[in-house]
């Protein structure tokens, strides 16, 4: 799962490092320290800070405490409030040589402290060691959310999907689909091919999926077992049902055999097509439901086929 921040980082060009300092000749001296290595952004107050995060995500900041109007406490405590920048690791960059004015900083969160004047090795040594712990957490928590035998979501970055576009797309006041996909008879496919070759199916399927997913927003996850799950933000039922033919094709196309006991010769799936406009009154669940619901009808009444409901529906209606 990212943010529009993260989306716009872009993982193989050099870590960015954000700077805020009021003393021109500080912001100089690390500016040049740092910019043979990294990509630099520079401002001269936290009002400034502002409006740099405004619209990019650093990988790390460097933090002046002592500045006019916002100090860098503040700054910290707010950056620390938001969801968008509380894993943004801070050293406070400062004059205060003070214990309890570190202590300060470390309880706000800050990642470290570095003492002015500045040194220069040591300024570089703290900047790539935290960068470098700051790559490995990132690293572990994609990692955390990837599904290790199909390589999509697994289902946790669904939960966080889920929870995540609910809330936005609530304030946004604009709908969200979802496709509950569920392959036919797999049972009968691990009884016939074995356990091993159910696993290449469900790699396979994966893939497949994947392709029908044009749009950044939207997202394919393994909700669990033989079951999939897309989340489509700003898509009306009619875009969804669309996408769920198109993977009906994709899925055609693999024309895997299937277990000669199972009702069709090939693998197949169901699909289950739900859409809400996402409401206070209504867990994020509620979509979920609704899709499964229909996932049901769809296998009730015959399997490998697409159910949806009729209009975007309360799950009590
Ligand atoms: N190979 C493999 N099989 C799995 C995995 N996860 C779940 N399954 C199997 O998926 C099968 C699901 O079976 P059921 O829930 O009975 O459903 P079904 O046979 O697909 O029948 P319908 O859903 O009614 O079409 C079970 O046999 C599970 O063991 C997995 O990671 N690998």
């Amino acid at each position: 799962m990212q943010t529009e921040h993260q989306q716009q980082s872009r993982p193989s060009s050099p870590a960015r490092v954000l700077v805020v300092d009021d003393e021109l000749t500080n912001l100089r001296l690390m500016g040049d320290l740092l910019n043979p290595h990294y990509e630099v952004l520079i401002a001269r107050s936290v009002a400034e800070a502002r409006e740099v995060l405004r619209t990019q995500l650093p990988d790390i900041l460097l933090l002046d405490v002592m500045m006019p109007e916002v100090d860098g406490f503040s700054f910290c405590h707010e950056l620390k409030g938001n969801d968008e920048t509380r894993d943004l690791p801070i050293i406070f960059v400062t004059a205060l040589h003070e214990e309890i004015d570190e202590l300060k900083g470390f309880r706000l969160g800050a990642v470290d402290f570095i003492h002015k004047p500045i040194s220069s090795p040591i300024l570089l040594a703290r900047v790539r060691t935290h960068l470098e712990l700051k790559r490995r957490t990132d690293m572990l928590e994609q990692r955390a959310l990837i599904d290790a035998l199909t390589g999509i979501g697994n289902r946790r970055a669904y939960d966080l999907s889920l929870a995540a576009e609910w809330g936005r797309l609530q304030r946004k006041g604009s709908c969200l689909s979802m496709l509950v996909v569920d392959i036919d008879q797999f049972k009968l496919y691990n009884d016939f091919f074995g356990h091993r070759q159910g696993d290449e199916c469900l790699q396979a399927l994966a893939a497949a999926l994947s392709k029908v997913i044009s749009r950044a927003s939207d997202q394919l996850m393994r909700y669990g077992g033989e079951e999939f799950v897309f989340v489509l933000p700003n898509t009306p039922l009619a875009g969804a049902v669309a996408v769920a033919e198109k993977l009906m094709v994709e899925v055609r196309a693999l024309n895997m055999p299937q277990s000669p006991d199972a009702d069709h010769d090939r693998v197949t799936v169901s699909v289950g097509v739900a859409c809400l406009e996402p409401n206070n009154d209504q867990p994020p669940e509620s979509l979920f439901l609704l899709a499964d619901k229909q996932l049901y009808e769809a296998k009730g009444s015959g399997r490998n086929r697409i159910c949806f409901s009729e209009e975007p529906r309360s799950p009590d209606e």
